[in-house]
């Protein structure tokens, strides 16, 4: 009985909050049914089979362009549409352009430097120049090409240990990119070529747990109140592997503190020549390797994926090839006579975007989009998936065609808010300059040197791109394939 009356005091309260909440929050986008506390939770997770991407893809189809979710007690703005997408990047950049940060990546050493996470401040637009101008400047990013190129000579070099073999690509792949980046960060190798356990201990398997540990749902996210409580443990986990890098790499900053470079070589001269401390270039080290490798490996995957599966388009990048290199290795001054193998790679883009929702923004105060009122702090996800796939954009969108792009002149520099795989406006991707050399060179040179089969002698027709969520859009499986050596 004494519960009965309990719950049914509650009811004028609950009456009360849900008077309260509707007019706070009036002129929302449409959306589906908010339930107090847990919002449209029900509505995404009730089938897990479905990936987040495709879920709010599918919705975007009945709710429109802008629709209003709400995670638990958190507003999130879901852009799907090209229109809705340059609202949000250039119209409204400046109130769009906060980032929501992760709860996972609150990591107390780091977020306060950090280029990623920061909203638009002055130390963030310094961040930004320097990386413009110095770090990914076309002048140091030729100066260090030879490098890359010797790094991915590295991993086609391995592979052919492995001719006949079955190997999981991404594997080799992520650790040749964070060779790659390893020297644009501080002129050093940080992964070995090994079929053991080489790198247990390495940076490549502490970024890999950060990334993972970052992409596990973080209860906190829908309900920010249990923040400091940490249930799940998951910052714990991030902060105590940020640790661990930073002893990996702190060896080399102080060798270099001690005896610098003449000339400016890599990332850790500008840094220091800028009289960065520890802490800060610790956090942009970490946002380096992190970004960096995942998303490129990513696209890397795809884009072989999508060329084993289609043997057309696989026969015309190595005619390309064949044409431009011939029997020499594929080096970064290749790349612009190969405009196949690039717009092979901005199809893949097209279809599977690295990080399908962007990196999430903030409203950093309330506002208005496409005449909605949106409200301060709303988490706003741009559905870059859905964009890159919407048939009032794209003919025939589902269909791997990289021939589009000879059709058109739209790239993926930001201007064309049909295709936006690295974001647009102020918060751009700051590392495409680099993603755009490093992913053609490692693409093209393995295609040149390799022809690649599928285990059991499965068909190319048979491989399955099934997509999964993680940080970044991942194959599940991941791809295997067996390398021959091309005659
Ligand atoms: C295929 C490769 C890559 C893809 C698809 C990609 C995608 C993105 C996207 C979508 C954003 C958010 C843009 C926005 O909010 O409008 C971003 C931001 C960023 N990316 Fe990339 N990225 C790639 C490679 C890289 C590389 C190689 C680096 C560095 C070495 C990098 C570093 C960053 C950083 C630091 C930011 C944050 C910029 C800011 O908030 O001001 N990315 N990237």
């Amino acid at each position: 009985m004494d519960l009965q009356v309990a719950l049914f005091s509650l009811i004028p309260i609950i009456l009360v909050c849900i008077l309260f909440f509707k007019s706070k929050h009036k002129n929302l986008p449409p959306g589906p049914h908010a339930w107090p506390l847990i919002g449209s939770l029900p509505v995404l997770f009730t089938n897990t089979e479905v990936p987040l991407h495709i879920t709010l893809t599918n919705m975007a189809h009945t709710h429109g362009p802008m629709m209003i979710l709400w995670l638990g007690t958190q507003p999130t703005l879901v852009a799907s549409t090209a229109e809705a997408a340059m609202e949000i990047l250039k119209t409204k950049d400046r109130v769009c352009s906060g980032r929501h940060i992760r709860m996972s990546f609150r990591l107390k050493h780091h977020i306060k430097y950090s280029l990623v996470w920061s909203d638009c401040t002055d130390y963030w637009k310094l961040l930004r120049k320097i990386a413009r101008t110095e770090i990914f400047s076309p002048k140091m990013l030729q100066a260090q090409s030879h490098v890359r190129e010797q790094k991915v000579g590295e991993l086609v070099e391995y592979l052919r240990s492995k001719e006949g073999q079955v190997v999981k690509l991404t594997q080799f792949v992520f650790g040749t990119l964070l060779n790659i980046l390893g020297n644009v960060v501080f002129s050093r190798d940080v992964f070995v070529y090994s079929d053991d356990d080489g790198n247990k201990d390495g940076i490549q398997n502490l970024i890999r747990e950060m990334l993972m540990i970052g992409a596990e749902p973080n209860i906190a996210e829908f309900y920010p109140i249990l923040e400091e409580l940490d249930l799940q443990g998951l910052k714990r986990k991030c902060d105590e592997r940020f640790l661990r890098v930073m002893k990996l790499w702190k060896g080399t900053v102080n060798e270099r503190k001690e005896k610098r470079n003449e000339e400016t070589k890599d990332m850790l001269d500008v840094l220091l020549a800028n009289d960065f401390n520890d802490a800060q270039i610790n956090a942009l080290f970490l946002e380096t390797f992190g970004p960096g490798s995942e998303t490129s490996s990513a696209t890397i995957e795809w884009v072989m994926s999508e060329l084993i599966k289609n043997p057309k388009e696989m026969a015309k990048v190595r005619k390309e090839l064949d044409e431009v290199v011939g029997t020499s290795t594929v080096k970064e001054s290749h790349l612009p006579q190969l405009p196949y193998l690039q717009a092979c790679i901005k199809e893949t883009m097209r279809l599977h975007p690295a990080a399908p929702f962007l990196l999430p923004r903030r409203a950093i105060e309330a506002c208005e989009l496409m005449g909605y009122t949106i409200p301060k702090d709303c988490q706003i996800l741009v559905n870059a998936y859905a964009i890159g796939r919407d048939p009032h954009s794209w003919t025939d969108p589902l269909t791997f065609r990289p021939e589009r792009f000879f059709e058109s002149d739209v790239d993926y520099h930001g201007g064309h808010y049909q295709f936006i795989p690295f974001g647009s406006g102020r918060r751009t991707c700051v590392g495409m300059p680099l993603a755009t050399r490093t992913i053609p060179l490692i693409v093209g040179s393995l295609v040149h040197t390799y022809d690649w089969g599928l285990p059991d002698g499965k068909r190319p027709e048979e491989l399955e791109l099934k997509e999964m969520l993680s940080l970044s859009l991942a194959i599940d499986p991941s791809l295997c394939v067996v390398p021959k050596m091309r005659v």
